[in-house]
């Protein structure tokens, strides 16, 4: 037996055995490590004396067994209650004392309370994480797979009520630090006030709004989100009232075209009724106020923590592309904010941005320092790539866009512009292999998958996936790997033309 099996063994029977059943008796039992800290309550639930005892229980016996617990990334649990326990413990204690002695604010829910989480140091963030994935996985063990598939099969009424909430613009019908009854709130917004009392009832128990005293509401953090942020208005929007009906069309849309590649098949076209007729981005191009609300979704999403451009900047070898005065294309490279960004740290390099004409025409006009070095240029990247023998063909956010089929074309359009030794660099998410992050940010990567599916037919990408594209794609590229920056959401993934050398001047 290791020195861990003995450590869990005693902290089991320790837990297990004793009858917990106060604080006093539980004192008495104090040597025994973990039991002694963890109070059974009479309702059956566990708790932790104080912080004192808590923390010298930390200290003592069973600190391998928490250290076990911390690590544990997925379902393949402890098992073990208590660790779990011990676990949030310990690393609550290590974030709160970093908020105190940073001066930050204590997260709350009350409306007051600070909106966003401040930016962390590596260590406690490390223990954010800890925290998040033991207080779910308690809460899974507690609640038991039975229970938890059944609720689980209920959370699209979340979104029912946030619907509800979005549509009738409810956070924003009374001020922030004020309150309204549910008479109020339904006058206001044109709804039945059975319905406008349904729909925040059930939103508080998601702790959005709450009900100081009988009838009358009252805002939260969570509906202050909704009533301030209106990026997060716009993605709560896309979210309710475009992703969540072609979801729920989605296995139908695979049933009518098992394994399509069509965006013009997804689930989406089946919500939209624009099935074999236009793909997700033709219908918005008609709805400027769907399009609209989408991109500024968007924006809000990659504008977040871990998607800043700074890791592609800062992660990438590019002086000797610069040493040479090298050129970067920007395969559908938006307004260039990206090449402008490089632009102004590296003097010698040159761009061409490619897009769609309407883009090329609404882009804005760049700095006079770094003007005569970036070029914008209409191309459709489904067509042959125009400019020969640039040193990089850069792809950022374009290939998740799009399925296997497209995505092959879109390499194998690049090939006839090919010098050796050119570079094909894609920044876009990377499907982790299973169980090498924490579920939670496992989960997020995941559903993007399952989004990028539901709208556009499309896909994100593992490691292996990348390499087999590029594969298929072509003997004469070689796959060099990817690389996820620290901190990032976001890989880099690159190739190297091998082949012949087609590549004129750039
Ligand atoms: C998700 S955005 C990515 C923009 C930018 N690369 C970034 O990092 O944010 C996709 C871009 O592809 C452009 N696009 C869509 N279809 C295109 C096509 N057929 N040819 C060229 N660009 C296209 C869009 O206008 C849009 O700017």
């Amino acid at each position: 037996m290791d020195k861990l099996q003995r450590t869990r063994k005693s902290f089991s029977a320790a837990s297990w055995s004793l009858p917990l059943r106060s604080i006093n008796q539980t004192r008495q039992t104090r040597n025994f490590g973990a039991a002694a800290v963890a109070v059974e309550k009479e309702n059956g639930s566990l708790d932790i004396i104080n912080q004192n005892e808590a923390t010298s229980f930390l200290q003592t016996g069973t600190r391998s067994l928490i250290e076990e617990a911390s690590q544990v990334k997925r379902g393949s649990s402890t098992n073990n209650l208590i660790a779990l326990a011990a676990t949030i413990m310990k690393e609550t204690q290590t974030l709160q004392n970093f908020l105190q002695e940073s001066g930050n604010e204590m997260p709350g829910l009350d409306v007051d309370a600070p909106l966003d989480f401040p930016k962390l140091p590596e260590n406690v963030k490390k223990s954010r994480e800890h925290i998040i994935r033991a207080t779910k996985e308690l809460g899974d063990l507690i609640i038991g797979p039975t229970e938890s598939v059944r609720w689980m099969a209920w959370d699209h009424n979340d979104s029912l009520s946030l619907h509800a909430i979005y549509h009738y613009k409810i956070a924003k019908s009374f001020p922030v630090n004020s309150t309204a009854t549910f008479a109020e709130i339904a006058e206001k917004v044109g709804l039945d006030e059975v319905n406008v009392k349904r729909f925040l009832r059930h939103a508080m128990t998601n702790r959005i709004f709450h009900e100081p005293s009988p009838g009358v509401v009252a805002h939260t953090a969570g509906s202050r989100v909704l009533a301030e942020n209106q990026a997060m208005d716009a993605w709560v929007g896309f979210c309710v009232e475009d992703i969540w009906p072609a979801s729920s069309q989605t296995v139908k849309a695979i049933e009518l075209n098992p394994s399509s590649s069509e965006p013009t098949q997804a689930g989406f076209c089946v919500s939209n009724d624009t099935v074999n007729k236009e793909p997700m981005f033709a219908t918005f191009g008609k709805d400027h106020l769907r399009a609209k609300r989408m991109g500024a979704a968007m924006a809000s999403l990659t504008g977040g923590e871990g998607y800043e451009v700074s890791y592609m900047l800062d992660n990438y070898n590019w002086a000797p592309i610069d040493a040479k005065g090298g050129t970067l294309v920007d395969i559908g490279g938006s307004h260039g904010f990206f090449c402008v960004e490089l632009a102004h740290r590296y003097p010698n390099m040159k761009f061409i941005v490619q897009e769609l004409p309407e883009t090329v025409a609404s882009a804005p006009k760049l700095d006079e320092d770094i003007a005569d070095r970036i070029a914008f240029q209409a191309h459709d990247f489904h067509t042959e790539q125009p400019v020969k023998g640039a040193d990089i063909y850069f792809f950022r956010w374009i290939l998740h866009n799009h399925s296997d089929t497209y995505a092959l074309n879109m390499l194998r359009q690049l090939i006839p512009a090919l010098k050796k030794g050119a570079r094909v660099v894609i920044n876009d998410h990377c499907l982790p292999e299973p169980g090498q992050e924490s579920l939670w940010d496992e989960k997020i990567i995941r559903t993007m998958d399952l989004i990028m599916l539901t709208l556009l037919n499309a896909r994100e990408r593992s490691a292996g996936d990348f390499e087999e594209l590029f594969r298929e794609a072509d003997n004469g590229f070689r796959f060099l790997g990817v690389k996820r920056p620290k901190g990032c959401r976001m890989s880099i993934v690159e190739a190297v033309w091998e082949g012949e050398d087609f590549g004129g001047e750039a």
